[in-house]
């Protein structure tokens, strides 16, 4: 497997007038490898955007060495450009126009074959709704649009930033089936969000930034493998009792009601065993599998802040919303 993106120690200051100067990214590293979907997780302002933004150019980075498609960003970008799709800064759509028009003035600007638009709204579930205003679009039609757009070029590697974002379940369904389908067509997926349920059915791999730095990394299930504890879901009559037993025995027993977490088990006979040896039967023994909420909570301290409903076609731009004034280091060529 080849590396598609690799970040190595990337740092990002901000300098804002009232805060004065912010690390957004604090020695970062990231390795997505191709054939990857990977998610990219972290808690609000926790550095996600800004990493992308660097790489992409769109952000100046104060230090870090950084790679995309085996060159080295933002220097030799413009060489994989056209390889590359990627919808980080919300794209804005004009709502008097159909879908198709939007996407057909989009190739024509890119340097695209118009016949390549037929084929994306085709790829994105939206064959059938192309000649329909974008105004009259749902939130996911919006953002499969959006995806839409970034595929024109037919990208090797697509960076989307929380794709899902606002969406509501069936939504995130449609997103979730078009990145799917995306990696089996053999794209490389590289996906931010905080919504974690979805990145574990999305994601093969991911990596958890928190604070601007990298707290995991690696295949979905060895990052979550890190945190079993081996736990076991009890239902049993007599609840307070079979707890006492199983305390009893070395286990360590917590849970109220009609069931019991039993921990660090290392063989699920050993409860069943204790409890029916006092005449108790168990009704349910189940393991609990440690799933990306927990881990997340666990390594960043913060729980996945709940979905902020972001439209694709929003007039204000997301870095104009809730920010304070900032002194544009980029344009001025200061370093941070
Ligand atoms: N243009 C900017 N000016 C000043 N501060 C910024 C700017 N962009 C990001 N920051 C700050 O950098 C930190 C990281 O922000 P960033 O947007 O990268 O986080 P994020 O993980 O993408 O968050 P979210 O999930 O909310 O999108 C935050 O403290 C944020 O306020």
């Amino acid at each position: 497997m080849s590396a598609v993106i690799e970040i190595e120690g990337l740092r990002k200051a901000f300098h804002s007038l009232r805060r004065g100067r912010r690390v957004a990214v604090d020695g970062f590293d990231l390795l997505v490898e191709s054939g990857q979907i990977h998610g990219f997780l972290g808690p609000n302002g926790s550095g996600k955007t800004t990493t992308l933004r660097a790489l992409l150019g769109l952000v100046r980075a104060d230090a870090g060495r950084m790679t995309v498609l085996g060159r080295t960003s933002p220097e030799q970008l413009p060489q994989v450009a056209g390889r590359v799709g990627a919808i980080v800064e919300s794209p804005q759509f004009f709502g008097n126009f159909t879908g198709h028009r939007t996407l057909r003035l989009l190739a024509r600007a890119g340097g695209v074959p118009v016949a390549r638009v037929d084929a994306v709204l085709e790829q994105v579930g939206l064959r059938d709704r192309g000649d329909e205003r974008v105004k009259g679009y749902s939130l996911g039609m919006k953002q499969r649009l959006a995806v839409a757009s970034a595929l024109l070029k037919d990208p090797e590697l697509l960076i989307l930033d929380e794709p899902a974002n606002g969406l509501d379940p069936a939504g995130i369904r449609e997103m979730r089936d078009l990145m799917r389908s995306l990696a089996e067509a053999g794209v490389t997926v590289l996906v931010s969000s905080h919504i974690l349920a979805e990145i574990q059915l999305i994601c093969d791999h991911v990596t958890i930034i928190s604070r601007g730095r990298r707290v995991a990394a690696g295949r979905v299930d060895e990052v979550l493998a890190g945190f079993d504890r081996h736990e076991l879901l009890v239902r049993v009559d007599e609840p307070a009792r079979a707890a006492e037993l199983l305390t009893a025995a070395g286990l360590t027993v917590t849970g109220d009601g009609d069931h019991l977490v039993v921990g660090d088990v290392d063989d699920a006979a050993t409860v069943s065993r204790t409890l029916g040896e006092a005449g108790l039967w168990v009704r349910e023994l189940t393991p609990l599998r440690p799933d990306l909420e927990s881990a997340f909570l666990e390594l960043t301290g913060a729980p996945a802040h709940p979905a902020v409903p972001r439209q694709v076609d929003e007039t204000v731009l997301p870095d104009q919303r809730d920010r304070e004034p900032v002194i544009d280091l980029d344009a001025k060529g200061v370093d941070a």
